[in-house]
């Protein structure tokens, strides 16, 4: 099914009365792959909460085709994650399926397989009973994405998945990523190695505090593009 599953319009963002994305236009296609990139405080992040609804726009307007922000999941920059938090890796992957169970609902023996069926598909198995402060930067990573196996959303937003892991793990979960896209869902991922967006993501999002270019990647990611978000997210215009 084609169509938009999100659509900005003339949206902006900011904390407090600072903006941080000043009118931003454009809509992200069902089923398609978008790299988010820019500078530092270029305001991907900023953008990744608006979409989730965790930050009102100031301006202008969100519109989801048909979703709701339920059937959309989201991995958040690792350094929002609290993993002085004593909980099990196991535990951390179940609390994807939240949205099947509910927060009171009974988790059972089908639901108990599916996470382990999804530590496994991200090489994690022996994990589960680890509590999550003892693992490394790649392993937690691995396990937020088996969180993401459990949740089965339709859209999913990535804040810099990648950041801060090794590169057999990089592999991995990017074809994991890449797997999740076949499927049909939406798969919007901000990311910092433009290699990797060349090869890998169709679409592209080139943002510094506006959108200096959004559609395809060879279109967007151009020398004078990049200059320009450069400059302007180091305030010279
Ligand atoms: N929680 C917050 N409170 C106040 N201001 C914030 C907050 N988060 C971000 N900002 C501000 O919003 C602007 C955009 O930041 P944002 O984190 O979205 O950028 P980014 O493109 O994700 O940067 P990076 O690549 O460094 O992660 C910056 O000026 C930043 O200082």
């Amino acid at each position: 099914m084609m169509g938009a599953v999100i659509e900005l319009d003339r949206v902006s963002f900011g904390w407090r009365e600072r903006v941080a994305i000043r009118d931003l236009s454009g809509a992200f296609e069902r089923g398609s792959l978008t790299a988010v990139v820019g500078p530092n405080g270029a305001g991907k992040s900023t953008l990744i909460k608006g979409i989730m609804g965790v930050l009102s726009p100031l301006r202008g307007r969100i519109r989801l085709g048909g979703d709701t922000r339920d059937d959309m999941a989201c991995l958040p920059q690792v350094g929002e994650l609290d993993r002085s938090f004593p909980i099990s890796t196991y535990d951390l992957v179940a609390m994807g399926a939240w949205r099947r169970v509910g927060a009171w609902g009974r988790f059972d023996a089908a639901e108990r397989e599916r996470v382990w069926q999804a530590l496994e598909t991200v090489g994690m198995a022996d994990f589960g009973a680890r509590v999550i402060g003892t693992l490394s930067g790649g392993q937690l990573q691995r396990a937020l994405f088996a969180r993401l196996l459990l949740h089965d959303a339709q859209t999913l937003l990535l804040d810099e998945p990648f950041a801060a892991v090794d590169r057999a793990t990089t592999e991995d979960l990017m074809a994991l990523l890449l797997r999740w896209n076949d499927e049909g869902r939406t798969v919007i991922a901000v990311l910092h190695d433009l290699d990797m967006v060349r090869a890998s993501f169709p679409q592209a999002l080139l943002l510094a505090g506006q959108a200096v270019g959004w559609g395809a990647t060879a279109d967007v990611l151009t020398p004078e593009n990049l200059h320009l978000a450069r400059h302007l997210c180091a305030g010279d215009y």
